[in-house]
């Protein structure tokens, strides 16, 4: 199998995802209203079969949700309303929950039913004939009011541990009722591969019918359980985007749908949707308000990036020595990074990256790799602050000279009436001219940032286009106390691009300065900007 040219995707595996339900059962996330619809419309529009909108009597939010989902108009998916099974005191015709579900007028209706004995006896406190009457008329009532039916075999794989034929029986019971999807669910996120390909080969041979697999990920399991049950049989797999959901997450679509398309031979989604998986994982990681993880497998910033020189060396021949997709089915791309792990690769591509002219063999290779592990061990870091690694490298290759010098600063604090206040003096250079000006800000750094730029606009007036996005401060050795080295990074936009620069000093504003020059020096000099007086 190539699993490195998209190849020919054959039998489907239908995607059903939960981020608006189980994802929104993490901790920390609270979707808005508008926040389910757009997350809807992106998962439409990646080709997803079924999206699980909440639980409409669980809120007024899930219950409007319902209401407005039905205006969007979706090329793909079909919503899904989730709730329980009827309550055991109640007639189904009569059980709120249930009529909820009917009254959210969605095509598919998904339930939970317990297969766990341990939940029947103990939580619920009822007989098993309780339980499986409960299956049975919830899903039977469900199809006669023409609802396309999932039943969530809620702890199935506990339950099958515990007592299998209790567990069957309440699959059968739904299947006999005429569920169309029995998913098994390792809601307890305890089982491993083994235990869920065993179970679900079980179900597939006794009970039959069309099987489904919602995993969490609390043994951090949860892909790989829902691989193994879609290789026994299953062919509907719940997940969320990112992974996000009840505890420590459910199974990540993100990593199970490239997986399933690449790897596996299954026809998820097409192909042109795969590409845009990380687009849709950086979205929802937005309106999840957490920040997507570098390290998340397929999509993350680092999935492809290379930092050990060994690696560099050998991905500039052949990237699938390190690579195993390539990063664009995905939407991702390949990174090189700078850092004490670098090889004479690493720099090689870099320049090429920066447009500039080193070959493997240049004389400057071992000088500038030697400058950077030096300028590493004494607390540079470059991996987020490459602009400055570049300054370096073109200073060295092109000997050109800076577009301006600081020939000065000062920074004064103090208290007004009601607010403290910083202001900074500055002296720039440029050629034979020098500016000096001062500036307030609401902070040293910040302040220090408004005088330099203002200097430099009476020469080069487009640094108004540059903003600071992020700022970071770290004490490089705590033993020295306030007197410790500290590390800035910088991250500055013009809008279109983003660039990290560094400053290393004992003084945080001299570090501070070092960074916001690289800063502006690198915009000057990448964006084609004219030198002063040419
Ligand atoms: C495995 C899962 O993740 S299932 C999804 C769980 N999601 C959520 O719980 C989020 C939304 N939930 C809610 O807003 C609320 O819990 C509600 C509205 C559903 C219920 O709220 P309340 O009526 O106050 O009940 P509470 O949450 O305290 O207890 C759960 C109830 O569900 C019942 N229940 C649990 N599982 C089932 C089931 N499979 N079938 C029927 N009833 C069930 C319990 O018996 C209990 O009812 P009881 O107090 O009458 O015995
Ligand atoms: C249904 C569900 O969310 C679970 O069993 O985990």
């Amino acid at each position: 199998m190539d699993r490195h040219s998209g190849k020919e995707l054959s039998e489907r595996v239908f995607l059903y995802d939960t981020t608006l339900r189980d994802g929104a059962q993490m901790e920390d996330i609270s979707f808005t209203l508008e926040d389910k619809l757009r997350i809807v419309s992106r998962l439409d529009s990646l080709g997803i079969s079924l999206i699980e909108g909440g639980w409409p009597g669980a809120n007024p939010k899930d219950r409007e949700f319902f209401a407005r989902v039905r205006e969007i108009e979706l090329k793909h998916a079909r919503i899904a309303a989730f709730g329980s099974t009827r309550k055991a005191g109640n007639s189904v015709s009569r059980d709120p929950v249930v009529a909820d579900l009917l009254e959210a007028r969605t095509p598919v209706v998904t339930i939970f039913g317990k297969s766990w004995h341990l939940h029947v006896r103990d939580i619920l406190g009822l007989s098993r004939e309780q339980n499986l009457s409960m299956i049975r008329e919830t899903v039977d009532y469900l199809k006669q009011n023409g609802r396309e039916v999932v039943y969530d075999a809620e702890h199935f794989f506990d339950g099958f541990d515990d007592d299998p034929d209790f567990a069957l029986e309440t699959v059968r019971a739904a299947r006999e009722a005429g569920a169309d999807w029995i998913v098994l669910c390792d809601t307890n996120g305890g089982s491993l591969p083994d235990a869920i390909s065993l179970a679900t080969a079980r179900v597939a041979k006794d009970v039959g019918g069309a099987l489904g697999i919602h995993a969490h990920n609390d043994s951090e399991l949860a892909v790989a359980n829902s691989l193994a049950a879609v290789l026994a049989g299953a062919r509907q797999v719940h997940g969320t985007i990112n992974g996000i959901g009840e505890r420590c997450g459910n199974a990540n679509l993100v990593s199970v749908a490239p997986n399933l398309a690449l790897k596996m031979g299954f026809f998820v989604m097409e192909p042109a949707a795969l590409a845009r998986l990380r687009d849709s994982a950086a979205f929802v990681s937005e309106l999840s308000n957490r920040a997507l993880p570098k390290n998340m497998p397929f999509v993350g910033e680092s999935a492809f990036a290379h930092k050990a020189g060994v690696h560099v060396h050998a991905v500039r021949k052949v990237s699938r020595a390190y690579e195993h997709i390539r990063p664009e089915l995905v939407g991702n791309r390949q990174r090189i990074l700078l850092s004490e792990q670098s090889g004479r690769s690493n720099l090689v591509e870099k320049a090429r990256q920066y447009g500039l002219s080193l070959e493997d063999g240049d004389s400057h290779l071992s000088t500038l790799l030697a400058r950077l592990k030096e300028m590493e061990y004494a607390g540079y870091q470059f991996e987020g602050a490459d602009a400055s690694f570049e300054l370096l490298m073109r200073q060295a290759l092109e000997r050109t000279d800076p577009f301006f010098r600081i020939d000065f600063f000062r920074i004064a604090m103090g208290r007004g009436e009601k607010d403290g206040y910083a202001e900074a003096t500055v002296q720039v250079r440029v050629g034979s001219q020098s500016e000096h000006t001062a500036a307030l800000g609401n902070g040293p750094v910040n302040a220090l940032d408004n005088a330099l730029r203002k200097a430099l606009s009476t020469f080069y007036p487009e640094v108004r286009h540059i903003s600071l996005l992020d700022y970071k401060v770290r004490v490089l050795s705590g033993s020295a106390g306030t007197a410790s080295r500290v590390r800035v990074l910088v991250e500055s936009s013009d809008g279109r691009r983003k660039w990290g620069t560094v400053g290393v000093s004992e003084n945080v504003i001299e570090a501070s300065l070092d960074a916001l020059k690289d800063s502006v020096e690198h915009y000057l000099l990448t964006s084609g900007a004219l030198r002063h007086g040419e």
